[in-house]
């Protein structure tokens, strides 16, 4: 059965408009005229338990509204959403215990608190028991070195510091899920490091199912089996990255330096440039592999370097989302 449903969900929001000015905003309060937002235009999806997909798109797509209704932090306009079969808007307490949500960039722990009295609190809100309480801290320990700033007090963590207590604090109920919004926004590159190591962990040995919104491009090729696109509020894509990649760019490059000038013609390789004793290259991915096209070019003129170029996930990601060329 699949972890996460979402069926025509659909998101609008009210907002009054108002003209400039001071006569603006007596209009607006006596005459309000209203506008509709449609956040989410109508989204399904299914997910399965242990998936880790990415849900990215554009700036103002809908992603955040989405991973709110998920959560049960906001009603949907209409459409349905259900966690293991239980929906948030109907029964928030259960999906809750199901659930684990991190927001890069606020925070759940308590500022004036230290963080190990930060969890105790939140332990008391999850309701959870001593044994499972132990055994995840434990483990969080273990990867994202709890330990060593456990006495800090919330407020004097480092912002990669506070995203390690945060995501500890979102696994202490041992959730089935895991929603992650921006988890590595703003963060170095050892810490982006370590919180991509505690995502794979959790999910393989927890088996924790984790959806999760970023514009970081790291996050989506070292996480993501599993892409969900999305703009203007529908989705654009579902699939896999190579699966984007293979569609928007199947072209690689190959670069190939020989020690003289020459002219070598290869069946399954277009030449798109020759300088002096340079030749570039293009070949289609799926027909050929790098190292049979370098071979065989070798094998009638002598290569003294070579370089492979691809085409790079920024352009692709940026294709996808607009369907730029
Ligand atoms: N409470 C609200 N009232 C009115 N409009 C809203 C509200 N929340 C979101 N919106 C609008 O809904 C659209 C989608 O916003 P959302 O935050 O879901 O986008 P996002 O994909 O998460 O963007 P980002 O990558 O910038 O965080 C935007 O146009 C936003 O301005």
């Amino acid at each position: 059965m699949a972890v996460i449903e979402v069926e025509h969900l659909v998101k609008q929001f009210q907002s009054v408009k108002k003209e400039k000015g001071l006569k603006g905003s007596v209009k607006a309060l006596f005459k309000p005229e209203r506008r509709t937002i449609t956040a989410v235009k109508d989204i399904s999806f299914s997910i399965e338990p242990g998936e880790i997909v990415g849900y990215i798109g554009p700036n103002g797509a809908g992603k955040s509204t989405t991973v709110k209704m998920m959560s049960g932090i906001l009603t949907p306009t209409s459409g349905e959403v259900r966690i293991n079969g239980i929906s948030p808007v109907k029964d928030r307490k259960r999906v809750v215990q199901q659930l684990g949500v991190v927001f890069g960039q606020r925070t759940q722990l308590y500022w004036d608190l230290r963080l190990g009295e930060s969890f105790e609190l939140l332990r008391r809100v999850y309701d959870v028991d001593d044994r499972t309480f132990r055994e995840n801290m434990d483990m969080m320990n273990e990867i994202l070195d709890i330990d060593s700033i456990i006495d800090t007090p919330v407020r004097q963590l480092s912002l990669g510091q506070r995203m390690r207590g945060d995501l500890a604090a979102a696994m202490l109920h041992s959730p089935r899920v895991l929603f992650l919004d921006e988890p590595t926004i703003g963060l170095d590159v050892d810490a982006k490091h370590a919180i991509r190591k505690f995502i794979r962990q959790i999910n393989q040995t927890r088996g924790t199912t984790v959806i999760l919104t970023t514009h970081d491009l790291g996050d989506i090729q070292e996480l993501c089996k599993r892409l969900i696109i999305i703009n203007h509020g529908v989705i654009i894509e579902d699939g896999s990255l190579d699966e984007l990649v293979e569609r928007i760019a199947p072209y690689r490059e190959l670069i190939i330096d020989f020690y003289t000038e020459q002219h070598v013609e290869h069946p399954r390789a277009q030449i798109v440039r020759q300088e002096g004793a340079r030749t570039v290259y293009r070949f289609l991915k799926r027909e050929i592999t790098a190292a049979k096209l370098i071979d065989e070019i070798g094998q009638q003129a002598a290569i003294k370097d070579i370089s492979l170029e691809e085409a790079d996930i920024d352009d692709i990601i940026r294709v996808a989302y607009h369907g730029e060329a």
